[in-house]
């Protein structure tokens, strides 16, 4: 480990709301370690107010303990605006420009907070963001563990100094403790939640398409899982990194609750002004050998329905960015992306941020893309709210981290569940088109499922 650097105070911040805080932050080089380690490390202490981030190319990792600082809101209305104006006003007092690390605010956004929908979703609020008060980031083969205290107490040297103990005694734990096997949970029962309502929704979805009321509508359905006693985060999310290495990797604690997943889906990600964004809708599954796996990416390629689902995407993404941004490139053709389980149609779109527009913004403006809602946006909303009869929660959400210089990232939070005592609620949808029939798109959903299902041992047999 070396030299603690960087102590420091902002001093007094400016804003009202944060008038007698003071903002400590230290960060330390360590040696490598295990994300996951360090995320179990906080188990006893932290457990409730954890999470984790890693990016598809696995070049940069996060993991939050305890909380420094958290944005909540239940408000429907102007929540993007909120944590935006929120978040600017806490980096205008705490950000050191020297600093090599800086703060970073993690989170998300439900789906829909207009769903009334009673639901699982009990502890999760419409905007769930917190600055972590120990950070560790892993940024290409750097490891760097924050410590960050937003308080308005005056004797914050002591408490500063209780932080550095507890870091240095969770980092030894993290880097020395023995390596936890985790193993596979087994599901004791699994239910497919309201079956029929959802074949029949996709049914009359597709007339109201037909009969030009929308034009392509997002339908989901999940499923439920029961064990005998309530699942560790840190196995779910060993177990579900282990079946999708090439996908987003996400968890967030709201107290009892876990929600976490394994995402192909880029909302939108902006490094030094430059966005990038990733439309991804159509699929289908991998071949057996890889004569049939090739055939049938080009049927995807090939085929009217997929394409059409995929179009609607590219559409309105680069219809966002065209609001947003400058020198957008969309390439005129879709490219196959291969998971392990399911073959996807997808086109980047990247471009210049304008003057005056950010990261939450463009959250803001994409979410939810018609890969997860559809078009028009709130005629398909209304539409999910009235036919698909739960509440998404925050599954196919914007969930991410944002930092002091816009820079930042937003998954689409599919391939997705949700933990809660012990039982885990999965989710999976698919977009619905003027020719989706229920049978073809209930399968879609079983291939969409199949990682999660393998990841918390729920599989069923052959079908899933
Ligand atoms: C809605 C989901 O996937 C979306 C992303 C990719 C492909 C999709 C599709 O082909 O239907 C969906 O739009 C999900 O995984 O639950
Ligand atoms: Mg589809």
């Amino acid at each position: 480990m070396m030299n603690p650097q960087q102590y420091s105070s902002a001093g007094k911040l400016k804003d009202t709301r944060y008038m007698a805080y003071q903002f400590f932050t230290e960060t330390i080089e360590v040696s490598r370690m295990s994300a996951l380690a360090f995320f179990e490390a906080g188990e006893g202490l932290f457990k409730g107010k954890r999470m984790f981030w890693q990016n598809r190319e696995k070049t940069f990792t996060l993991v939050g303990l305890g909380h420094a600082h958290v944005m909540s809101t239940p408000n429907s209305h102007g929540r993007f605006e909120e944590v935006k104006r929120e978040w600017q006003s806490l980096c205008r007092q705490i950000v050191n420009e020297e600093h090599e690390v800086q703060p970073i605010l993690f989170g998300g956004f439900s789906f829909d907070p207009l769903n009334n929908t009673q639901s699982v979703w009990t502890n999760f609020p419409q905007a769930y963001f917190a600055v972590p008060t120990f950070q560790l980031t892993i940024q290409d083969d750097r490891a760097y563990v924050s410590i960050h205290l937003i308080t308005k107490d005056d004797h914050s040297f002591n408490e500063f100094d209780a932080l550095r103990k507890e870091r240095d005694r969770l980092i030894h734990s993290a880097q020395v403790s023995e390596l936890k096997r985790y193993g596979k949970p087994v599901a004791v029962k699994l239910t497919e939640i309201k079956k029929e309502r959802y074949l029949e929704s996709i049914g009359q979805v597709t007339e109201i398409i037909k009969a030009k009321q929308a034009e392509k509508v997002v339908i989901a359905r999940a499923l439920k899982l029961q064990y005998d006693k309530p699942l560790s985060p840190a196995a779910a999310l060993y177990q579900i990194s282990e079946e999708q290495p090439e996908s987003f990797l996400f968890g967030m604690e709201a107290q009892n609750q876990f929600f976490f997943g394994a995402s192909p889906e880029r909302l939108v990600k902006v490094k030094d002004r430059q966005a990038l964004s990733t439309c991804l809708a159509g699929s289908i599954p991998r071949g057996k050998t890889a004569e049939q796996d090739a055939k049938l990416g080009e049927e995807l390629l090939q085929d009217k329905k997929n394409r059409s689902e995929h179009q609607y995407v590219v559409k309105m993404i680069s219809k966002v960015f065209n609001e947003h941004s400058t020198n957008i490139i969309v390439p005129k053709m879709p490219k196959l992306m291969k998971i392990r389980d399911i073959q996807h149609l997808y086109t980047p779109v990247e471009g210049e941020l304008a003057q005056g527009s950010t990261l939450l913004d463009l959250v803001k403006d994409l979410h939810p893309t018609p890969a997860l809602g559809g078009e028009p946006k709130q005629e398909a909303m209304s539409l999910i709210r009235q036919y698909e009869t739960m509440n998404r929660g925050f599954y196919a959400a914007p969930i991410g981290w944002i930092d002091a210089k816009g820079n930042g990232e937003f998954a689409v939070a599919i391939r997705s569940a949700l933990l809660s005592g012990k039982e885990a609620y999965l989710y999976a949808g698919g977009g619905i088109v003027e020719d989706s029939s229920p049978e073809s798109e209930y399968a879609e959903t079983w291939v969409k499922f199949r990682p999660m299902l393998r990841a918390l041992g729920g599989q069923l047999s052959d079908e899933s």
